[in-house]
C-alpha cells in the first residue's frame, strides 16, 4: 500500500465511486451499478486513493435531524461508505473518516449520523448508539383494544410518486416531536427508489390518510392452509394517535397477510400498547442511528432538556481532539461553554451521543461502567436533564 490521500470527488468521478462501492459490498454487477448510480449526486462524495487507485469511498447526505424539545439541527447523513476487498484494515476508512469529519468541521456541520452494516466499526470514530430498531412482528387482524380510537376518515392505495407532497408534509408536521428522525426530500426519494429496485423485491406500495400515510410492501407466499402473503412496513407517519391507528388497522386487516413486520419501528411504538394480547408482538431491539457530536458546543447548544442542570463535563474524544476537555452546560441559560472549573462526569464523546438523543440514559451507561460520576448528585440531575420523553427513532434508511 502506498500513500493513502481522501480527497472529494468531482462529478467525472462517480462512476468510479459506485464502483468501489459496489465491490465493497459484493453488488458489482451491471443492474447493481446501475440501481446504485442516482443516489450518487446527492451526496458529497469523497474518495480514498492509493496512489492512483480509488481504494475507499463514502459521502453524506445534507438533512437535518429532529432533536428533543422539536428542536431540528443540521446533520449529515454518513452513506455509501466502502473499501475494496483486498485493501483492507491499513487504514483506508480511518482516512476517510479523518477527511470527512474535518470537512464537516470545516463546514459548521455539529451532527453525522449513519446506519452501521456491522455494529463494531465506528465507536472508535467517536460514534455511539443514539437510537434503536424495534424489529417488529404481528399477526394479521390482531385485535386493538375496546378503547383504541380509530379515526373513520378513509385510507386509500396510492401512489407513491402522486403522493409524494402529501409525505413531506405529513412527515415534516411528526417529524418535528419525534427525535431522531432525519429529513425527507428528493434524495430520500432517490433513495427509496434504489432500495425497491434491488431485484426480487416487491414493489413498494403506499396508504395515505388525511393524517398519515404508511409505505410498506407485500411478498405473496401459499401454503396448503391457503394464503400466507407477508407484509413489510417501510415507515408509518401519522399526526395523531387516531390516524396512526385508522393506518395500523388497515395494514393489519389487510385480506391474505399472515404476518406484519415493520423493521423500523420504534421501542416505544404505540400499536403495542394498542394490542389486547401485548403478547402477541413479537419485538427484537437492536442499534438504529449512529451519531457522532461534530462540534460537542454546537450539538449541546441545539436541543432543549427536560430538567435543569448545571454541569461541567469531562469529554474524550481522541479522534476530534477539539472537542477535548472540559465543559459547563447550564440548560436554563441555553449555555455551553468551557472551564476549569473540576468536572462532575466524566464520559467519551461516543456516550454523549449516546445519550444526546434520549436513546440511552446517563444512569444506564454509568451502569455499563462507561460514564463515570466524579461529583456526588451528578449524575442523576445530568441524567435526567438529557432524558427525553419520546425514545428516538428514525424510520428512514440511508
Ligand atoms: C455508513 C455505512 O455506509 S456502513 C457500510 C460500511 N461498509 C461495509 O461494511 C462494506 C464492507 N466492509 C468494508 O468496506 C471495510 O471492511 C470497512 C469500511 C468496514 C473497514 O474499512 P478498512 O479500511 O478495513 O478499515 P481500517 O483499516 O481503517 O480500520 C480501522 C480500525 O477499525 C477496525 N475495523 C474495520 N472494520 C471492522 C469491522 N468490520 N469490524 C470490526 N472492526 C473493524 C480495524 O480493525 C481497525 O482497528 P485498529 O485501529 O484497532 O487496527
Amino acid at each position: 500500500m502506498g500513500n493513502l490521500e481522501a480527497r472529494r470527488l468531482d462529478d467525472s468521478e462517480h462512476d468510479e465511486f459506485t464502483s468501489v462501492f459496489g465491490a465493497a459490498f459484493l453488488e458489482d454487477s451491471e443492474a447493481d451499478l446501475a440501481r446504485l448510480r442516482p443516489i450518487v449526486p446527492h451526496v458529497t462524495p469523497l474518495g480514498v486513493f492509493d496512489d492512483a487507485e480509488m481504494v475507499g469511498c463514502g459521502g453524506h447526505y445534507s438533512t437535518y435531524m429532529s432533536l428533543p424539545g422539536a428542536r431540528s439541527c443540521p446533520v449529515a447523513g454518513v452513506t455509501l461508505v466502502g473499501v475494496k476487498p483486498g485493501h483492507r484494515r491499513r487504514g483506508v476508512l480511518t482516512a476517510l473518516m479523518r477527511a470527512q469529519l474535518d470537512g464537516l468541521r470545516d463546514a459548521d456541520v455539529p451532527l453525522a449520523a449513519l446506519y452501521a452494516s456491522e455494529g463494531a466499526i465506528y465507536g472508535r470514530f467517536g460514534y455511539g448508539m443514539a437510537s434503536f430498531e424495534n424489529h417488529l412482528s404481528l399477526p394479521g387482524r390482531v385485535a386493538f383494544r375496546g378503547d383504541v380510537e380509530v379515526d373513520e376518515r378513509p385510507v386509500r392505495e396510492i401512489d407513491l410518486d402522486e403522493a409524494l407532497p402529501a409525505i413531506y408534509a405529513q412527515h415534516a408536521r411528526a417529524a418535528a416531536n419525534r427525535p431522531g428522525w432525519i429529513g425527507r426530500d428528493s434524495a430520500w426519494r432517490a433513495r427509496e427508489r434504489m432500495r425497491q429496485a434491488r431485484a426480487g423485491r416487491a414493489p413498494y406500495r403506499c396508504a395515505l390518510h388525511d393524517g398519515g400515510h404508511a409505505i410498506y410492501r407485500v411478498s405473496p407466499d401459499w401454503t396448503e392452509r391457503g394464503p400466507d402473503y407477508r407484509m413489510e412496513v417501510v415507515s408509518l407517519v401519522a399526526d395523531d394517535p387516531a390516524s396512526y391507528a385508522a393506518l395500523c388497522r388497515h395494514l393489519l386487516d389487510f385480506d391474505l397477510v399472515s404476518e406484519v413486520t415493520w423493521r423500523k419501528a420504534a421501542i416505544d411504538e404505540p400499536v403495542v400498547r394498542m394490542l389486547v394480547d401485548p403478547r402477541a408482538a413479537a419485538q427484537r431491539v437492536v442499534d438504529g442511528v449512529w451519531l457522532r457530536l461534530v462540534d460537542v458546543e454546537a450539538a449541546l447548544t441545539s436541543r432543549d432538556y427536560l430538567a435543569d442542570v448545571d454541569v461541567v463535563l469531562e469529554v474524550r474524544d481522541a479522534f476530534c481532539p477539539w472537542n477535548e476537555g472540559r465543559w459547563r452546560l447550564r440548560t436554563r441559560a441555553s449555555a455551553v461553554e468551557r472551564t476549569s472549573e473540576p468536572a462532575q462526569l466524566a464520559l467519551d464523546v461516543a456516550d454523549l451521543a449516546a445519550a444526546y438523543l434520549g436513546g440511552s440514559t446517563l444512569h444506564q451507561l454509568a451502569a455499563a461502567g462507561r460514564v463515570r460520576e466524579l461529583e456526588p448528585g451528578a449524575l442523576t440531575a445530568a441524567s435526567r436533564a438529557l432524558a427525553g420523553d419520546r425514545a428516538p427513532s428514525c424510520p428512514d434508511a440511508f
